[in-house]
């Protein structure tokens, strides 16, 4: 337990409120979140370290250096737990799916046991698979209940749609107001496929959330969320934590 969460309490961060890093540029952004994600391992000292992968494109630079030979080795596979903050419900084999991007990127190259990643269940019924994903949660958890001060997730990497969406938190969708359930689904407008995704409360049971965005298109979206506190999904975004948002300059400017 870090003695981060006692000296925040319950009171944590929010999108708002969080600490803005800006690197140099997108290589930088990944080096900085691999040493950090490194450091958080470690710091562990052999207790599970619980990290929920953005999906999207941005944090595939990431996962391409964890898998790379600079940290493949280094990380403490077998004490890390690989969990998704959202999924398409397409195929884990489909070009679309967070999963497949995963794998590509990542677990294709790293010696990561087999009971270490969780992925997203695809099914025909998104409730039903929902349903799956928050029973495994909870199994790992140990509880059916959330708890303050027991964060569900050590780390939440989170990206910024140009909607201000973040998982598949996107606007209009009823998935905003969900209080108690860990896991749900939306079908938005504007996407392609049904989602499934972590909802705020199991977002909020974290000891960090890391937005990492990147891209000079996201600058104003940032601006809107962080500064303006528009009601964006994203701006919704707590923690019982930190949050980080760790930017390159294209996207938080100087
Ligand atoms: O499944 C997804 O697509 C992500 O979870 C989504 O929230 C993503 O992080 C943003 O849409 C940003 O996507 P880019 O990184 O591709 O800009």
């Amino acid at each position: 337990m870090s003695d981060k969460i006692e000296k925040n309490g319950d009171k944590g961060h929010t999108a708002q409120t969080g600490y803005v890093l800006v690197l140099s540029d997108a290589t930088a952004q990944a080096e900085y979140l691999a040493s950090s994600i490194l450091h958080h391992a470690e710091e562990k000292q052999g207790e599970p370290l619980r990290i929920a992968l953005s999906g999207g494109s941005t944090p595939k630079r990431l996962y391409e250096l964890l898998g790379s030979s600079e940290y493949s080795d280094r990380m403490p596979w077998d004490k890390i737990h690989l969990f998704f903050g959202d999924e398409r419900m397409v195929p884990h084999t489909d070009s679309d799916s967070n999963f497949h991007m995963v794998k590509e990127s990542l677990l294709a190259h790293i010696d990561i046991p087999f009971r270490n990643v969780h992925p997203m269940p695809v099914l025909d019924d998104p409730a039903k698979a929902a349903e799956i994903y928050q029973a495994e949660l909870q199994a790992i958890y140990g509880s059916k209940t959330l708890e303050k001060g027991k964060p569900l997730f050590d780390i939440v990497l989170l990206g910024l749609g140009g909607d201000g969406h973040t998982a598949s938190l996107f606007p209009g969708t009823p998935v905003l107001q969900e209080k108690d359930k860990w896991v749900s689904w939306s079908q938005p407008s504007d996407a392609p496929h049904k989602r499934m995704t972590l909802t705020y409360p199991a977002i909020a049971s974290s000891r960090f959330v890391m937005f990492v965005v990147s891209g000079e298109s996201k600058a104003q979206i940032i601006r809107e969320v962080r500064d303006e506190d528009k009601p964006y999904p994203s701006a919704a975004i707590k923690t019982e934590g930190e949050l980080h948002w760790i930017l390159d300059r294209a996207a938080g400017g100087e």
